[in-house]
C-alpha cells in the first residue's frame, strides 16, 4: 500500500465534520430562531426582577382589571397587580424552576449513569434497580403527595421532578458509557496510564455530552410545562407569580379580560417550541455528523485494504484459526519442554519474569473456567521473546495479563508476574497506573479501533508524554513530531493533526509504535501488531519494530501467529497450546530441535517445499 499518498483524498473534506455542533446550528433559521427567543427568555429571566416597574404582589385595588396604559404596560390583573411585572417575576420563576428540576435530574442521571455503565458491578445493580423503580413510580400522584407534605411550593415540586426524571438521563449515559467501554481506544487510554476519572472525563464525556445538552431542552421543556400544569390546576402556591398562577388568573377572569391569558400562554407555548426545536436542530445535525464520520472511516479503511486483514478484536476471543484445529496434533498437558538457554542470554538481568500465571473467566452462571493452566516464562533485558500457538490458545489473555487488561470477568487466579521487582498479578489498578502505558508499552493488534476518533493522533501522543514524563505542552508536541518522523511518517506535523481516520492502517500502526515507545519502556507487549494491515506494510512494520527495539534495548514479548516472524525477530519463543506452553527455549534452538509435535507442525507448516504438516504421528491418536 501506498504509505505516502492516502491521506491526500480524505483530508480534504475533514474539516467540516469536526465543525463544532454551536457553529452549525447557526446555519440552520429554525435553530437560530429557537435560539434567540430562548436567549431573550434567559435574559428576562436574569434581569426580570431588576427592570420590573412594580412589585408582582403590590395589588391596586381601584384598577382592577386595568386595560393596558403608560402605567400599566400590559394592564392589571384580577386583583389589581400589574401584569408586565408580574410577567417578568414569574419568568424569573418559572425558568429558574425548570432549571432546577433539570439540574437535579442531570446531576443524578449522569453521575449514577457514569458509575453504573463504567465500573459496573453492585453499584450499576442497584442504580438499575432504583430507576426502575423510579420509573414506575406515578408522578404526579408523587407530587401531589410532596404537596401535601411540604406545602405547595414550586421549587420543591420541580426538586422532586427533577429526581423523577432522572432515569432518562442515567439511560442515555449508561448506554453511551457502555457502548464507549467496549471500544478498544478506552482500553488503549488506560494502557497509556490515563486514570479513569480522565478516561471518564476525555473520552466517555465527549461521546455523551451531545445527547446530554439535547435531553436536558426537551426536559426543560416538559418541566415547564408540567409545572405550569399543576399551578393551573392550582396545586402551586398562589403568592409566587409564575407563568402557571398568572395562567390561572387569567383563565378565571377569561370572560372579562381575555388577553390576560394570552401572555403566561405564550410564554409557556413558545419557550416549550424553542426547547423542542432546539432540541431536534441539535439532533439531526449530530446525526449527521455520527454518519458522516462513520462513512468516511469505512472509505479509509476500505482504501487501505485493512479490512480484510482485521481479524478479530483483542478483547473477543476466538475468530479464524490459522489452521484447521483438526489436523493439529492435540497433545495432553506433559509439561513444558525447555531447550537449554545459551550462556549470553542467562547473564542479562530479567526484566519480566511470570510464574505458573493461570487466568480465568467468570461465566455468567457464576462457574468459573480457566483459560491459561499455569505459564512461566522469563524476559531479558533487551530481548525479544515470541509467543506463537493457534488461535484461542491464551496467547493474548497472557498478554493482557500482564499489562492488567484482562477484559471483564476476567481475573490472574494464581501465579505471579514480577516486573522490574513489581508483583502485577492481582495488582490494583494504582500500581498499574506507574507502570503500564509508562514502563511497559502496549501496542495492540488493531491499531485504528485503538485510536481515539475524537481526538487527533497529536493529542492522543502528548497526553501520555505529559502525564508520564511530566513534559510540557511544547516539550511533549517535540518529542511525539520527533517520534513520528522516526516511524517513518513522511509529514510528521500534518499527522500530528490529523485524525485517525484520516490515515491509513499502516501509519495509525506506526503510530501506536510511536506511542508505545515514547516513554522509553524497558518492555513492550505487542499482541500480532502486524495481522491487522496489508501484507506489503507488514514487512515495513516488522522493521521498524526490529530497529526500534533494537536501538533502545527494550525488551518485547511478541504475540505472533507467525513463525516467520518469530524467526525475524525474537531471541527466544515460547510455543502455546491450550492454555499451556509447550515448549520453550532460544530461536535458534527451536528451529533446529523442536521436539514437541506441536511446534513440529507449525515449522513444517511455515516451510516452502515439502508437505506441509505432512506425517504426523500423533494425528491418528488422537481420534
Ligand atoms: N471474555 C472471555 N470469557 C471467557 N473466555 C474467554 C474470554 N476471552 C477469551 N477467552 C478464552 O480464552 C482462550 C484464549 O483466548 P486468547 O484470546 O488468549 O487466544 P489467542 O491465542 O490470543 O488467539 P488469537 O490468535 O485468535 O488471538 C480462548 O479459548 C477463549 O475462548
Ligand atoms: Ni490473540
Amino acid at each position: 500500500m501506498s504509505e505516502a499518498a492516502p491521506v491526500t483524498p480524505v483530508l480534504t473534506n475533514a474539516a467540516p465534520v469536526r465543525m463544532n455542533l454551536a457553529r452549525r446550528l447557526l446555519k440552520r433559521p429554525v435553530g437560530v430562531g429557537a435560539a434567540v427567543f430562548l436567549l431573550l427568555i434567559a435574559v428576562l429571566a436574569v434581569i426580570g426582577g431588576a427592570i420590573a416597574p412594580l412589585d408582582p404582589t403590590y395589588a391596586d385595588i381601584r384598577a382592577v382589571l386595568a386595560p393596558p396604559s403608560a402605567e400599566h404596560l400590559l394592564g392589571t390583573d384580577g386583583s389589581g397587580r400589574d401584569v408586565w411585572s408580574r410577567l417578568l417575576f414569574a419568568t424569573q420563576t418559572s425558568v429558574l424552576a425548570a432549571l432546577l428540576a433539570v439540574a437535579v435530574a442531570i446531576v443524578i442521571g449522569v453521575v449514577s449513569g457514569l458509575i453504573a455503565g463504567y465500573y459496573q458491578g453492585w453499584f450499576n445493580t442497584v442504580a438499575t434497580w432504583v430507576t426502575e423503580l423510579n420509573m414506575a413510580l406515578p408522578g404526579i400522584v408523587v407530587l401531589l403527595a410532596a404537596r401535601a407534605v411540604v406545602g405547595p411550593s414550586v421549587w420543591t415540586a420541580m426538586f422532586i421532578f427533577g429526581i423523577l426524571l432522572a432515569p432518562s438521563f442515567f439511560r442515555l449515559v449508561y448506554a453511551a458509557v457502555t457502548a464507549v467501554r467496549g471500544e478498544l481506544y478506552v482500553d488503549a487510554a488506560r494502557v497509556s496510564g490515563l486514570s479513569d476519572t480522565r478516561i471518564i472525563g476525555r473520552h466517555v464525556l465527549s461521546v455523551v455530552r451531545a445527547p446530554i445538552i439535547i435531553q436536558a431542552a426537551i426536559i426543560a421543556g416538559i418541566a415547564l410545562a408540567i409545572q405550569s400544569g399543576l399551578e393551573f390546576l392550582g396545586l402551586g402556591d398562589v403568592n409566587t407569580p409564575t407563568w402557571g398562577s398568572m395562567l390561572t388568573d387569567g383563565f378565571k377572569n377569561i370572560a372579562r379580560t381575555p388577553f390576560l391569558l394570552i401572555w403566561p400562554s405564550l410564554a409557556i407555548a413558545l419557550t416549550c417550541i424553542a426547547l423542542t426545536l432546539l432540541a431536534n436542530v441539535m439532533r439531526d445535525e449530530l446525526e449527521r455528523t455520527v454518519s458522516v464520520r462513520r462513512k468516511r472511516r469505512r472509505a479509509v479503511t476500505t482504501a487501505t485494504g485493512s479490512v480484510a486483514a482485521v481479524t478479530t478484536s483483542v478483547s473477543t476471543s476466538g475468530g479464524e484459526p490459522i489452521e484447521d484445529p483438526d489436523e493439529l496434533p492435540v497433545i495432553e498437558n506433559q509439561g513444558v519442554i525447555r531447550h537449554a538457554e545459551d550462556a549470553r542470554s542467562k547473564a542479562t538481568e530479567k526484566v519480566l519474569e511470570v510464574r505458573d500465571l493461570r487466568v480465568g473467566y467468570d461465566q455468567p452462571d457464576g462457574s468459573h473456567i480457566e483459560v491459561v493452566h499455569g505459564v512461566s516464562l522469563d524476559i531479558r533485558k533487551g530481548e525479544v521473546h515470541g509467543l506463537i500457538g493457534e488461535s484461542g490458545s491464551g496467547k493474548t489473555q497472557t498478554a493482557f495479563a500482564v499489562l492488567g487488561l484482562l477484559p471483564r470477568g476476567g481475573h490472574v487466579t494464581g501465579g505471579s508476574i514480577l516486573y522490574e521487582g513489581t508483583e502485577l498479578a492481582a495488582a490494583s489498578e494504582r500500581t498499574y497506573a506507574g507502570i503500564r502505558g509508562k514502563r511497559i508499552g502496549y501496542i495492540p493488534q488493531e491499531p485504528m479501533s485503538n485510536l481515539d476518533p475524537s481526538f487527533t493522533i497529536g493529542s492522543q501522543l502528548v497526553e501520555p508524554l505529559r502525564k508520564h514524563l511530566g513534559l510540557s505542552k511544547k516539550d511533549a508536541t517535540e518529542r511525539s513530531l520527533d517520534l513520528l518522523a522516526r516511524v517513518g511518517i513522511p509529514q510528521p506535523k500534518r499527522t500530528f493533526d490529523a485524525y485517525p481516520f484520516e490515515v491509513s492502517g499502516g501509519m495509525a500502526q506506526r503510530v501506536l509504535i510511536a506511542g508505545a515507545v515514547s516513554t522509553d519502556p524497558d518492555l513492550i507487549v505487542a499482541d500480532e501488531p502486524t495481522t491487522a494491515l496489508d501484507v506489503t506494510v507488514q514487512a515495513e512494520v516488522l522493521d521498524l519494530l526490529r530497529d526500534l527495539q533494537a536501538e533502545r534495548n527494550m525488551a518485547m514479548l511478541l504475540v505472533t501467529h507467525n513463525f516467520g516472524v518469530v524467526a525475524d525477530l525474537c531471541d527466544r519463543v515460547t510455543v502455546m497450546q491450550n492454555g499451556v506452553f509447550v515448549e520453550q527455549g532460544p530461536v535458534r534452538s527451536i528451529f533446529h530441535q523442536a521436539r514437541h509435535p506441536y511446534t513440529q507442525a507449525l515449522l513444517d507448516a511455515i516451510l516452502d517445499e515439502g508437505p506441509a504438516r505432512a506425517p504426523l504421528a500423533a494425528k491418528g491418536a488422537r481420534a
